[in-house]
């Protein structure tokens, strides 16, 4: 059936509807990873956003039990080249257009995604509209980025608790909006995590003797937590910390520094970080809008550990005196190549070591 992408720009790309006709808006995004659209459709940090997949067919694999990053999908929607509605190996996999459907999530196919790649490289932030009509209605409610309604509902309500309570270091997770992949990496690293809402107080949270604490991914605007972010220092200074993506973001406004908008972000599986110390190159995975601002990240106290190969973007960075490290790269690498790995047992090491000298009364 006869779908419609159209964008602020003035551009408007006819198509077909993936599953069942329905209308969303939301920031264009891209992102240029080949595989990897069941985790991309299920990553809570697309809240918002409608997703353009710049591989020219999507759907050939299916989507698969076990493989979400959320309980559903949470991309506003999704636009791609060619849908392949009948995903190898048969009988297995669920079709991405009946879990789109399964969830309300409208998606567009036959659309040069290329084209419209062009367009948001070019113009920066653009919003568009999945429709029925060619023709924007009047009036039209844009999501807003700033504010909290997207971490409120991407956060826990109530603390969850993984992985056995045997002695093992004990990591809470804030959650903004977590991947799933975050908690299993932690867990694969020999960790119990529990999971908390992002608005804990500092005392909930010592209440659960933590060893360290994560602060995870998340969806928005970084600044929209600047409240929440500055009343976490005195937590920080005290547990070993790392922060990903929104929580690398987190932990710069907790300190001072600030963060802005990217001309169109990094999204995709193949993003060149360098290390600041060794200059050797990992490919990661990335989704990130907003970055830290380089020159507001206070010398005497952060160490800059990573940068971005293509435009020199703040990658990550450690704390010169306390054990706080960041990487605005994921990781946990779903999807992606999992080269950076080692960040977790860097993390985990920090986190047994300090614990040897830490006992809670
Ligand atoms: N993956 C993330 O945590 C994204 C962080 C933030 N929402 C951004 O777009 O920059």
């Amino acid at each position: 059936m006869k779908a419609f992408l159209l964008l602020d720009t003035g551009d408007v790309f006819p198509g077909e509807w993936i599953g069942q006709p329905r209308e969303a808006v939301g920031e264009i995004v891209f992102y240029t990873g080949m595989t990897g659209y069941q985790e991309v459709l299920t990553d809570p940090s697309y809240g918002g956003q409608i997703v353009t997949f710049t591989y020219p067919m999507i759907g050939n694999y299916g989507v698969h039990a076990g493989e979400d990053e959320s309980p559903r999908p949470q991309a506003a929607g999704i636009v791609v080249g060619e849908y392949c509605p009948h995903p190898s190996p048969y009988g297995k996999a669920e079709t991405l257009a009946e879990k789109l459907d399964r969830h309300g999530i409208p998606g567009i196919s036959g659309i040069d995604t290329r084209a419209v790649t062009t367009i948001v490289r070019e113009k920066g932030l653009v919003r568009g509209r999945l429709s029925c009509e060619s023709r924007w209605p009047r009036h039209v409610e844009w999501p807003d980025s700033l504010s909290l309604e997207w971490v409120q509902k991407a956060s826990v309500t109530q603390p969850e608790t993984y992985g056995k309570n045997d002695g093992r270091p004990h990591i809470v997770l804030i959650d903004y909006g977590r991947k799933q992949s975050i908690v299993e990496a932690l867990l694969a690293h020999g960790c119990r995590v529990t999971a908390v809402p992002f608005n804990w107080s500092n005392e909930q949270i010592l209440a659960l003797r933590p060893d360290g604490l994560l602060l995870s991914n998340g969806p928005g605007d970084p600044q929209a937590l600047s409240p929440y972010a500055q009343r976490l220092r005195p937590l920080l200074e005290q547990l070993p910390t790392l922060g990903i993506c929104l929580g690398q973001q987190v932990v710069a406004l907790a300190f001072g520094a600030s963060t802005e908008r990217m001309p169109y972000g990094h999204r995709g599986s193949n993003h060149p970080v360098k290390s600041v110390s060794t200059d050797k190159v990992w490919i990661t995975s990335q989704n990130h809008g907003y970055v830290v601002v380089k020159e507001s990240l206070d010398p005497d106290e952060w160490e800059l550990t990573y940068v971005n190969v293509n435009d020199d973007s703040v990658e990550g960075f450690r704390h010169k005196r306390y054990p706080i490290q960041c990487v605005q790269f994921h990781p946990e690498a779903r999807p992606g190549p999992a080269e950076a790995e080692v960040i977790f047992q860097q993390f985990v090491r920090k986190v047994n070591r300090q614990r040897k000298e830490t006992t809670y009364a």
